[in-house]
């Protein structure tokens, strides 16, 4: 495990999330989704609990893993499902319960409260990642929304957070990552930023061996990890 290069209370003035597996449980609508791709092929259905290890590097990696476990990709183009499940998924963002992870709306309020700058990056198409945070009424929390096609780069690669983080005008200091995968503490340790990692998200590997700065249980631990504006510096 890589040693811990800097301890909370984190001093930063801006804070970006990832979204799913660490503020929403989509995996529900996830699960639906690919599910429905499936059947329009005629493989096998797949439970929620393999899908919520298959989310964290967009919808082409999903419908890949989801052929994976049902037989292989065999002569299947993801250029082909991709729109079949884009297209249900877009219908039925919130349908099948995704909601914000316990303490995700009282985080983003304090957060917000107390002059951080918050920004979201994803890998989900930003088409999808707008409405869904609407849906979810923490849409006015974020002053830049990235998603894994509005750049030509997209996590691990550094360059998503950094650019999330350049959008948020008006917020100062150094940036801070909270994320559940690899693909969120890599790009943060390769941007040299300090990351917290969520444990109860859709990590395929254990999260205490991904090498986040600091790991938590609940969100409802972040707000006393880093040091609100109105507390004397
Ligand atoms: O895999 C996805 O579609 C998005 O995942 P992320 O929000 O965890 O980046
Ligand atoms: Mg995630």
């Amino acid at each position: 495990m890589t040693a811990l290069t800097v301890q909370p209370p984190f001093r930063v003035g801006k804070i970006i999330f990832d979204l799913d597996g660490t503020l929403i449980d989509s995996a529900p609508d996830l699960h639906a989704a690919t599910n429905h791709v499936l059947e329009t092929i005629g493989r096998p259905h797949i439970t929620l609990g393999q899908v919520r290890h298959m989310v964290g590097q967009g919808a082409r990696r999903l419908i890949e893993k989801g052929l994976t476990a049902t037989g292989g990709r065999q002569n299947h183009s993801i250029d082909d499902l991709l729109p079949v499940f884009l297209e249900y998924y877009g219908n039925n963002l919130t349908r099948h319960g995704t909601s914000l992870f316990a303490g995700g709306a009282d985080l983003l309020d304090t957060l917000s409260a107390t002059g951080f700058g918050l920004g979201l990056c994803t890998n989900k198409p930003v088409a999808l990642t707008k409405p869904l945070l609407s849906a979810l009424k923490i849409d006015h929390h974020f002053g830049a929304v990235l998603g894994g096609d509005s750049l030509s780069v997209r996590k691990p690669d550094p360059r998503h957070l950094i650019e999330t983080a350049d959008r948020l005008s008006g917020s100062t200091g150094a940036a801070l990552m909270v994320g559940d995968s690899s693909s969120d503490i890599d790009a943060a340790k390769a941007a040299g930023w300090p990351s917290i990692a969520v444990t109860f998200g859709y990590s395929a590997r254990p999260v205490q061996e991904l090498g986040a700065s600091h790991q938590v249980d609940s969100l409802r631990e972040i707000a006393g990890l880093v040091l609100l504006k109105t507390q004397p510096v």
